[in-house]
């Protein structure tokens, strides 16, 4: 059966099926490299997670993003948000979705002054010239009607792609998308996103019923959807749906429509826009965890008032987006069918719109003095922004690149691939948030608290923390011989290695070599030598399995 049909029966596929049926044309990620095959440009960006660089590829001559994956505690190992983040991006492909194209690895100096041991790995994707909130900060760019509906049109396509291959984003907002000035969209970060266990949304059914329960502590205040204010775990795909609301409204109206400055007020401010909840348009709301004790006088929304400049047609496809009950929220099926999109004006191709000034987190200071009204920041401070990075700087001084100065800037320390510079319930407020009043992502849980969301981040988190659990995530060198499975056409191909490993499955990166040989279209097999680093998710077992291309350059794969 094809991942398209499995998809139609709605058919929950397990992780690995699923990275199976959707495994990407081997050409398409390139492996991995040094970070000496790229020329670094400067920063664009300095997040919780650390820094993004633009860089040119000395190979192809191509711009590329560099994304910093920095191990905040080493005895912590290779983060698991990093891993996951990585092996999703690496077997999704669609024209609306960021494409992992390489990793790069920049090892340690040699000197013995150097006190960094670990190699420090960078996510290589194509550069995008901006990002949609940096977009509506500079005060320069007035989107159109047609551009609003070709960039949410495009947002939609991509999410539809994620949530049909049962995938959750569950970070959607303006930051997150990214643009280029050929007019393209693509979701990116994907950092919090996971694996979605319940059936895949189908046409005038809205986002369903939820299958599982997962942790609510997700998605960035400000697009976060009532039902996970509410403590809902039992959440579908129409979280990432409200979230494409929030971002559709900002695009109207250029700047965020629901600033919460508590989620006690993020829910206050939602209940004004779309009314109260009643057991009509929000079923089963009393039964929320979070709902307790609230007593809310029936009252409408405004949002017909708020958004009357925008016409009918907006403020019908808006309100669709938030509906406050999360079965009956319209899915990206729907949503692309919406007569918004049918009625002039229409669309703009991509290719016809205007290309802008770049827009990035650190160019947005420097349109910060310029704007008149920004929204008020909110409160939290700058937790998150842990100590200095130390020795995971990266771009070394040895290679000369990019000379981050003396090391300054802090490196954002404690973000989503770190923990200790922040409490268990802090909430922090990310880089770009400085400038634009963007609120804090979700704080940590006090504890794990059993929700049986297994594979969760924060859960993950609050395990390495040292509750108890799991034995963390590692990263390790070394050498490993391995017997697999060679398919293909009868030319030496594909080998899967089972190696045993200080650490269960996960990324590998290093040098291989190998030989195999297939069978006509059958299998055959295959011996291999690997060395290199291996970073794995010591939660999955003893062994590591990697499938090895033998066409060079190809030699990185993931585990899935
Ligand atoms: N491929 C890219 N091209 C251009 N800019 C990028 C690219 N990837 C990331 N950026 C910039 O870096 C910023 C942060 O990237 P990303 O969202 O992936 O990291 P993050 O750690 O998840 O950030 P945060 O947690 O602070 O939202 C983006 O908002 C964007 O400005």
């Amino acid at each position: 059966m094809s991942i398209l049909d499995s998809r139609e029966v709605g058919r929950a596929l397990s992780p690995r099926s699923f990275a199976v049926a959707h495994q990407r044309p081997n050409n398409s990620f390139l492996g991995c490299s040094r970070i000496t095959d790229y020329e670094v440009l400067g920063k664009i960006g300095q997040g919780t997670f650390g820094e993004v660089h633009r860089a040119r590829s000395k190979r192809t001559g191509a711009l590329v993003a560099l994304k910093k994956i920095i191990m905040h505690n080493e005895k912590d190992g290779f983060p698991i948000t990093a891993l996951r983040e990585i092996k999703l991006l690496k077997l999704l492909s669609h024209p609306n979705i960021l494409k992992l194209e390489d990793m790069a690895v920049e090892y340690p100096a040699a000197k013995i002054t150097d006190k960094r041991k670990r190699p420090i790995m960078y996510m290589v994707t194509p550069y995008m010239d901006h990002d949609l909130s940096g977009l509506l900060d500079n005060p320069s760019v007035h989107f159109t009607e047609p551009q609003i509906k070709c960039y949410l049109f495009q947002l939609l396509e991509g999410l539809r792609y994620l949530h049909a291959s049962h995938i959750l984003h569950r970070d959607m907002k303006a930051a997150n998308l990214l643009i280029n000035n050929k007019g393209i969209l693509q979701i990116a970060d994907f950092g919090l996103a996971r694996h979605y266990e319940g059936e895949v949304p189908k046409p005038h059914q809205g986002g369903g019923e939820g299958r599982r329960d997962y942790t609510n502590l997700v998605v960035t205040r400000w697009y976060r959807p009532p039902e996970l204010l509410m403590h809902l775990k039992r959440y579908t795909t129409a979280i990432d749906m409200w979230g494409v609301g929030c971002v559709f409204g900002e695009m109207l109206v250029g700047k965020p429509i629901l600033a919460g400055k508590s989620d006690v007020a993020q829910l206050q401010i939602i209940f004004e826009l779309c009314g109260t909840p009643t057991d009509e348009n929000m079923p089963g709301w009393r039964s929320l965890p979070g709902a307790e004790g609230l007593v809310l006088p029936p009252k409408p929304g405004n949002l017909s008032q708020r958004f009357r400049e925008y016409g009918s047609g907006a403020i019908s496809l808006l309100r669709e987006l938030l509906k406050l009950d999360w079965r009956s929220r319209i899915n990206a099926i729907d949503a692309l069918q919406h007569p918004y999109f049918r009625t002039a004006p229409f669309p703009a191709k991509p290719h016809e719109l205007p290309s802008f000034e770049e827009s990035h987190e650190l160019d947005r200071r420097k349109f910060h003095d310029r704007r008149a009204a920004l929204p008020p920041a909110p409160k939290g401070g700058t937790v998150g922004r842990g100590p200095h990075d130390g020795p995971n700087d990266g771009f070394g001084s040895r290679n000369g690149m990019n000379g981050r100065p003396g090391g300054g800037g802090g490196g954002g320390g404690g973000g989503r691939y770190g923990r200790n510079s922040r409490g268990p319930t802090e909430e922090r407020i990310p880089a770009w948030s400085r400038d634009r009043g963007l609120p804090p992502r979700p704080p940590l849980p006090a504890s794990a608290d059993g929700s049986g969301d297994h594979t969760d981040l924060y859960r993950d988190r609050s395990d390495r923390a040292g509750s108890g659990g799991t034995s963390g995530t590692g990263i390790g060198t070394g050498i490993g011989i391995g017997i697999g499975i060679v398919t293909g056409d009868g030319r030496p191909w594909w080998i899967t290695m089972i190696g045993r490993g200080r650490v269960g499955r996960g990324v590998v990166a290093g040098r291989r070599f190998g030989s195999g040989r297939g069978t006509g279209n059958g299998t055959g097999t295959g011996t291999g030598i690997e060395s290199g680093i291996c970073i794995a998710d010591s939660d999955c077992g003893l062994f590591s399995w990697c499938s090895i291309p033998f066409r060079p350059p190809a030699w990185l794969a993931l585990g899935v």
